[in-house]
């Protein structure tokens, strides 16, 4: 990868490279934009294949960050950050290590739990910043109102593809119960939709089956499945040139970030498929809305009001895909960098 050209052409501020010799740890920070207010973004950590896995990886969640925030019409940046290690060998010193690497940036960059990343784990590199966020126990951590903006972007999705946003009756193939498709489970029974699930761990699907009498199926399964609604909530990059043709579901709605793995091309076979795609960064952005309010101060009701901008956005990104017949993906792209644009203006204006 050609660092400079690649950042340049996709618009980063910043890349850090962050590593220390004892406690052992390789982390990279990417901030991406912060016209509009410090960057936000949640960190995770993976054991990536590769350096340049974990560069490209962090480079367009970190992107994503600056979209999704204008779409929620939320007045921060986009950043995001990986930590290049096994789950298995998370320790205290690893998660303070990095918090001194987060404090170094003095708030430009602030940052919560992504995957593999749990509130425990915030509160540690707490230790050594204080800008973190999605630790408070009155915002409840930003896993279930994430799953909730979800929930209201598929009603979205199925009242425009399908004429009513009535979910009850409706199949809908969840992949990856963790913290957010684990909810989305709970929220999809409650509204009376036939669950199909899939994880890559046993108890996962077990409890889904057990709770939620979801049907489980095997991690290469779900993409064919007779369904209504594909959820994915597990990794980006899931939606490719081998499983997209697999795909029967005529809307995919679901919380992971980065689904597309070529965004234009991607986007361009799945409309023309008549498949409906819920950008991932407007449908997902309940977290950002929940450690946004918590940053300034959490009112519930303010949380939950903005939050339900997903369902409204959505459907005006759906109805500009239809009339310029541009894919949705390009729409939810024209909608953010209107905004951008706009709050810039109105900034220099100020
Ligand atoms: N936690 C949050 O509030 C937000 C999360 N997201 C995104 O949503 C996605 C899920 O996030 P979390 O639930 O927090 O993560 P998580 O780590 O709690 O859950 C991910 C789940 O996916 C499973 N999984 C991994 N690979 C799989 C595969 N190939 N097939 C089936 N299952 C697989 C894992 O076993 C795990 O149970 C991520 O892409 C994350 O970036 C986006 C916005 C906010
Ligand atoms: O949890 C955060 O810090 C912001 C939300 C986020 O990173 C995301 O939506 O991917």
């Amino acid at each position: 990868m050609q660092l400079f050209e690649t950042v340049k052409e996709m618009g980063h501020e910043q890349v850090l490279f962050c590593h220390s010799k004892d406690p052992d740890i390789t982390a990279i920070i990417a901030i991406h934009d912060t016209s509009l207010g410090p960057a936000m973004g949640a960190t995770r950590l993976f054991p990536y294949v590769s350096e340049e896995a974990a560069l490209k990886d962090v480079l367009r969640l970190s992107r994503g960050m600056t979209y999704k925030a204008a779409c929620a019409n939320i007045p921060v940046g986009g950043g995001k950050a990986v930590i290049i290690a096994n789950p298995q060998e998370k320790t205290d010193g690893l998660f303070e290590a990095y918090g001194r690497f987060v404090e170094s940036l003095q708030g430009r960059f602030i940052t919560g739990q992504d995957v593999n990343v749990t509130p425990q784990d915030v509160r540690k590199i707490r230790r050594q910043t204080s800008y973190v966020v999605g630790t408070s126990e009155k915002s409840g951590g930003p896993a279930p109102i994430t799953a909730q903006g979800v929930l209201l972007g598929m009603k979205a999705a199925v009242k425009f593809k399908l004429g009513s946003q009535e979910l009850n009756g409706l199949k809908v193939a969840v992949q990856g119960l963790g913290n957010v498709g684990s909810n989305l489970c709970q929220y999809l029974y409650e509204q009376g939709a036939e669950l199909y699930v899939t994880d890559v761990r046993s108890e996962r699907t077990e409890q889904m089956e057990r709770l939620y009498n979801a049907r489980v199926v095997a991690p290469d399964e779900i993409y064919a499945l007779d369904v209504d609604v594909f959820s994915p909530c597990a990794m980006g990059g899931i939606l490719n040139s081998s499983n997209i043709p697999l795909i029967k579901a005529p809307i995919i709605a679901g919380a992971a970030n980065n689904q597309l793995e070529n965004e234009q091309l991607h986007s361009q076979v799945l409309t023309s498929m008549g498949i409906l795609y819920c950008p991932d960064y407007v449908i997902n952005g309940g977290g950002l809305i929940n450690v946004y309010n918590e940053m300034i101060g959490y009112d519930e009701v303010k949380a939950f009001k903005q939050l339900h901008n997903i369902y409204d956005t959505l459907l005006e990104i759906f109805g500009i895909a239809q009339k310029q017949e541009i894919t949705t993906f390009a729409a939810s792209q024209r909608l953010a960098e209107e905004r951008i644009s706009k709050a810039k203006l109105k900034a220099i204006a100020a």
